[in-house]
């Protein structure tokens, strides 16, 4: 298994669009990586760069320490598992295992017995004479597991399941690819539009917006220090609500006042808020709650809210976090 680099990775479209804008990411082997983001983000692109259907405008894609910019999809040690996984509907599952080895001539003993292991990994022994169209989703993904697997691949490169599958088969899927990650340990770049998928996949969890990567993070960190509004509104449960909030000084300390609420800064914060300029100005305070009203009425009870960053304070016009410690 591989790292993978992306530096500085722009992708412009014939017709001018930029889809992809400076991408920077150092993804390590055996990561769980999972793009998120919504509709149009630039997630797909760029999966479709690293996977090498899709030409890179500029930057540099290294796979495992090389670059590989020029360098064909199937030179580039990786396993694509895309929407309806393409098995070959004729073939049975243990020839659609064998086939990637078929075609680069592996000796037939070789061919059973590297199938053949790889259906005992991934619990697939019993179905080997079956035809993809009498298993199950959950089946399937393995079965295009294993004959990614076989061919021994350095990053799995996985598209969303498809999107007719209703929720108990995803969740099956999400669980199915879960177990696969924790048993073989292998490098996983996932995609998905779905936050709360992203995070109970994700080691790590990329956030995209308008072509651009928000932040990368473990999904606690995500949750804990949002970097801006953007990520603070996409991820995490319950949804994170805002209010405005005006930046006041008064008898030495310093209060966010929002409508009838008024909170004082804990002293270690006040100097973010002073250093910024922020003393006078309006900012975002973002809660996790039904009602943010409601919400940070019952966390300003509670000096210790801000310290637990239960409340997140942003920048109104830059969208930053300004509480965020990164
Ligand atoms: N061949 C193309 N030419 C021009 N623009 C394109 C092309 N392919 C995609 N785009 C645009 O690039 C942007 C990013 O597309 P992409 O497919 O990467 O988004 P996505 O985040 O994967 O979205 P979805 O979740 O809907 O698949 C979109 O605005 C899309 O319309």
């Amino acid at each position: 298994m591989a790292s993978v680099s992306l530096r500085h990775i722009n992708k412009v479209y014939p017709n001018g669009f930029e889809a992809v804008k400076d991408f920077n990411l150092e993804i390590e082997e055996k990561e769980f990586i999972v793009f998120v983001g919504p509709s149009g983000c630039g997630k797909s692109t760029t999966l479709r760069m690293i996977a090498g259907l899709e030409d890179i405008s500029s930057g540099e894609l290294r796979i495992g320490g090389k670059v590989v910019n020029d360098t064909e999809p199937k030179d580039r040690d990786i396993a694509m598992i895309f929407q309806n996984y393409a098995l070959y509907q004729r073939m049975t599952v243990y020839e659609n295992m064998a086939f990637g080895l078929k075609l680069r001539k592996t000796p037939r003993d070789e061919i059973d017995r590297m199938v053949r292991e790889a259906a005992k990994i991934l619990e697939l022994e019993a179905l080997l004479d079956r035809r993809p169209k009498a298993l199950s989703d959950g089946q399937k993904l393995r079965v295009a597991m294993g004959r990614a697997i076989v061919c021994g691949p350095k990053v799995f490169l996985i598209g969303e399941p498809p999107s007719n599958l209703d929720a108990k088969l995803r969740r099956q899927m999400r669980f199915e690819l879960f177990r696969l990650h924790q048993r073989l340990g292998m490098t996983v770049i996932y995609v998905t539009n779905d936050p709360v998928e992203a995070m109970m996949l994700g080691t790590r969890v990329v956030v995209m917006n308008g072509g651009v990567l928000q932040q990368a993070d473990t999904p606690q960190m995500l949750c804990d220090y949002p970097r801006n509004l953007f990520v603070a509104g996409f991820v995490g449960s319950p949804q994170m609500n805002f209010v405005d909030a005006a930046c006041k000084a008064a008898g030495g300390k310093l209060y966010l006042t929002a409508g009838s609420l008024e909170l004082e800064i804990p002293v270690e914060q006040v100097k973010k808020f002073t250093d910024g300029g922020y003393v006078g100005k309006t900012v975002v305070l973002g809660v996790r709650g039904e009602d943010a009203g409601a919400t940070l009425k019952a966390l300003t009870q509670s000096p210790e809210a801000m310290k637990k960053k239960m409340i997140h304070i942003f920048d109104k016009e830059t969208e930053l976090a300004i509480t965020s410690l990164s």
